[in-house]
């Protein structure tokens, strides 16, 4: 209870206060000032509670996916292009390294320019009669050195999510349209984390030429798959499903997992055991951290068994730096400090069985050296071997590598001017009237590149100083063939080739340095092959 003393006590203390008037003069401060601070919080509420009712805000961080799809369907706005202070970009980064259709690259191939958003920068955009603000924000990440995030906030004047929504799906499907021709292959850093490294073009599956049936037999294996989710779910059967592609280098393997992502359109997952750092756990995690449906691709695997997989955890070397230790495979780091041991390497492999809907595939050249453990249904359930090309292989090759580009005229089925090459002009032309046109190769006789050139070959017998080099020259393209024309050269070409001797990529190789002239590419295949048989000979003899 406050006692009558006490109140006296209290006025008298605040009547002493008022009686000093500086003390008088600040309360008032005090009380004005908190009055208009009190307005000031209460209009900025009011304010933010109108903004929220009439505005939506969105935003998006450049680690997520949806960045990448509002970055490009800004690019696409057409009242975006008259925004000022905008970045011009012709990167593919900030649009997510997407291939770009025919209609964003200029004549030279390049990328036409894109219209993003400049960093810190706030703009105003009308869309379907909707009005919204955009701004683009760069952070430093902090402890990542000169690294920034960026992010971008959309607030749009609307009081539902309908226009939000329709941004949306038009943002995403503009970005899995221009993805839609291409798989993402992504890499491990050093912090077992999965990056994206690139987008490829899907590669069309009948581009791999193999002997009949392989290929079928493997895409349509991984296409059972991939429907069968049920069927080992209720059988109660790890939904895994790997695939073991050996046998010659160069003849397709690494080619054919790429076309098949391509078409089971599914991304791809490169895990390098030799990565230097990766150890059993850093395996492990890789693995557990792969989306649901994807292809996991350990290339080369015997390189990596060989160098460092073993079934103990195996010991640092002994004097021997980590730098010294060759690299097993291209593509991938350099140096091999990697830690992954044999068993944990297995264990790995069960674990893809426990996540849905994984494949895996692995190559090797070297079958014989794989430890069957690898190699037992459940880990590799499908061995498929890769030889080195048949006749029927070079054949293919030779058709499609010489089958115009161009769309197919009427014109080409109704003339069929000289169907044997045997008997056309030396330098390619033809003499029969009206078609002639049709087969010019544009070259003089015995002008055919080697394929490899010494630089010495190449820099003689010329009065002015001809360039050095090594390799094969990129020369136009080659003239347009008759369906039966390349039909008879293929054929040609065929019979020059021994069966099983020489890989798809070395055929490959030839033709590319024979890229205008499939006559020729006919004609001299067999010197071309004389000389690779016996650069093979030398090398085994080398090793041997
Ligand atoms: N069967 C094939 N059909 C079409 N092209 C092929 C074929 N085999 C190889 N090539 C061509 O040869 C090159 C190398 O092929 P790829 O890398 O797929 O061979 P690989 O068997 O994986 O070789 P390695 O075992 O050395 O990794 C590619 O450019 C590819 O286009």
């Amino acid at each position: 209870m406050t006692t009558p003393a006490a109140l006296n006590g209290i006025r008298l203390i605040v009547s002493l206060i008022l009686s000093i008037s500086a003390l008088r003069d600040w309360a008032k401060l005090l009380i004005i000032g908190s009055f208009f601070e009190t307005c000031r919080r209460l209009l900025a509420t009011l304010w933010s509670s109108t903004i929220d009712s009439f505005f939506l805000t969105a935003s998006f961080e450049d680690y997520d996916d949806s960045y990448k799809w509002m970055m490009i369907w800004l690019s696409k706005q057409p009242s975006w292009k008259n925004v000022r202070n905008v970045n011009i970009s012709t990167s593919e980064r900030y649009l997510g390294n997407v291939p770009r259709s025919e209609e964003e690259l200029d004549p030279s191939g390049k990328p036409k320019v894109s219209y993003l958003p400049a960093v810190s920068g706030s703009y105003t955009l009308w869309y379907k009669y909707t009005w919204m603000r955009i701004t683009r924000i760069s952070e430093p990440i902090p402890g990542w050195g000169p690294n920034n995030r960026d992010s971008l906030t959309i607030s749009i004047l609307a009081r539902n999510h309908d226009i939000l929504n329709t941004i949306l799906q038009e943002a995403k499907k503009a970005y899995q349209d221009a993805q839609g021709s291409s798989i993402t292959v992504y890499v491990s850093d050093s912090a077992n984390c999965w990056r994206e490294l690139a987008k490829r073009r899907k590669r069309p599956l009948d581009s791999i030429i193999l002997d009949p049936g392989i290929r079928e037999l493997v895409v349509e294996d991984a296409q059972d798959f991939l429907a069968s989710k049920r069927w080992y779910a209720e059988r109660g059967i790890p939904f895994r499903r790997g695939y073991l592609l050996y046998g010659a280098p160069g003849s397709g393997k690494t080619s054919l997992i790429h076309s098949i992502a391509g078409e089971l359109e599914l991304d791809v997952y490169i895990i390098s055991l030799s990565r230097s750092g990766l150890d059993d756990t850093g395996l492990s995690e890789l693995i557990s951290d792969l989306p649901e449906r994807c292809i996991a691709l350990m290339e080369d695997i015997d390189a990596a068994l060989h160098n460092s997989l073993s079934r103990e955890d195996p010991p640092t070397p002994p004097n021997k730096s980590a730098e010294s230790i060759p690299i097993p495979s291209p593509g991938l780091p350099t140096h091999t400090t990697s830690r992954v041991s044999l068993s944990g390497l297995l264990n790995a492999l069960d674990g893809i069985g426990a996540q849905e809907g994984r494949i895996l595939f692995a190559t090797t050249n070297k079958y014989s050296s794989l430890d069957p453990a690898l190699c037992r249904p459940g880990r590799m359930d499908l061995h498929v071997e890769f030889k080195l090309a048949s006749r029927h292989q070079a054949e293919e090759l030779f058709r499609r590598f010489y089958l115009p580009s161009s769309p197919k005229t009427p014109a080409d089925d109704d003339q069929e001017p000289n169907s044997n090459p045997a008997q056309s002009h030396p330098n390619g032309s033809t003499h029969d009237g009206g078609a002639s046109n049709l087969i010019d190769l544009g070259v003089p006789e015995n002008t055919v590149d080697s394929p490899l050139p010494s630089p010495s070959a190449c820099s003689e017998k010329s009065e002015r100083v001809a360039p050095t080099y090594i390799g094969t020259r990129h020369r136009g393209h080659a003239p347009k063939l008759l369906s039966k024309q390349l039909s008879a050269l293929a054929a040609q070409f065929a019979s020059a080739i021994p069966e099983r001797e020489v890989s798809m990529a070395a055929l490959q190789g030839y033709l590319m340095s024979q890229k205008s002239r499939p006559l020729e590419a006919a004609r001299d295949v067999s010197t071309w092959l004389q000389r690779e048989l016996a650069t093979k000979k030398a090398e085994s003899e080398t090793k041997s």
